[in-house]
């Protein structure tokens, strides 16, 4: 539980004349659920871009398992054991919740273009390994029942669980879900918080941007609190919900008093 995963130095990130991450240092460690916590703007899925790939940061450095994260390519990022989930839902939407699945694990996977051709034995060992770990994937997430219906006619809180799947399928270290409970009824996210407790418990690390406080306060080991593209605090959440700075910033002052 103590050794650091992934490590983010001197992160600085600007757009025009918009400085949306100014020097963000912080550290999370093997096992534990992180919550990243800011107003609208603060930085927040920015920070989640830099880290996957989707942006290069003007300065700063990430590192992963005591290495240099090099995170200018998302498939790479995928590769180095980091998947993730988008704030608006990113699915293959005339795809079935299976095939779905099926894609994040072709990240992972030993056959190229050509045995696919081909269709070597290796090629349709594979595809039934991947088929058959898709399957348990939906079962683990809790919507095996869907395997076959498009990802356009699942319930919402249906296709957050399957973006979640399709993430898991690339066998990561750490999985980054981009607020998971947003647009949730409070049944959906106490099963969600389940979900995420399951993740931890079998030793996947997780980074949570959220703005449902009461989930991430209830759920995250610590939680880390960006301002205008500032880090403010990261603590544990009975520290981090007393800061007079994230109180004033985000909480609203009273708010866990
Ligand atoms: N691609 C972009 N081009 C221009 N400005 C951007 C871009 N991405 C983010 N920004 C700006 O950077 C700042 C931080 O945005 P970001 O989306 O990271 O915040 P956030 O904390 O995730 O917000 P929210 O909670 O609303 O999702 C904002 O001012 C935003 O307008």
């Amino acid at each position: 539980m103590n050794s650091v995963l992934l490590r983010a130095d001197n992160i600085s990130k600007s757009f025009g004349g918009v400085q949306a991450l100014k020097d963000v240092s912080l550290t999370l460690k093997k096992g534990e659920v992180y919550g990243l916590i800011g107003p609208n703007g603060a930085g927040k899925t920015t920070l989640f871009n830099c880290l996957t790939g989707l942006y290069v940061p003007d300065s700063g450095q990430f590192t992963f398992n005591d290495a240099p994260l090099i995170s200018n390519a998302p498939d790479k990022t995928v590769r180095q054991g980091i998947a993730r989930t988008f704030q608006n839902i990113r699915l293959f939407a005339n795809m079935t919740a299976l095939e779905n699945v099926m894609v994040g694990r072709h990240a992972r996977l030993r056959s190229n273009i050509v045995s696919d051709i081909l269709r070597t034995p290796l090629n349709r060992r594979e595809e039934q390994a991947t088929e058959d770990m898709a399957l348990q994937l939906l079962h683990y997430v809790g919507i095996s029942a869907r395997a076959h219906d498009l990802a356009k006619h699942l319930s919402y809180g249906d296709q957050r669980r399957l973006e979640i799947a399709r993430a898991l399928a690339t066998n990561p270290q750490l999985l980054c879900l981009d607020e998971p409970a947003a647009g949730m009824n409070a049944n959906e996210t106490a099963g969600l918080r389940q979900l995420i407790e399951a993740i931890r418990a079998d030793g996947i690390s997780v980074l949570l941007i959220e703005h449902d406080v009461q989930l991430v306060m209830g759920l995250c080991d610590r939680v880390a609190v960006l301002d205008y593209g500032e880090l403010i605090c990261e603590d544990v959440p009975a520290i981090v919900q007393r800061h007079p700075r994230v109180i004033e910033a985000y909480l609203g002052s009273g708010a866990y008093a």
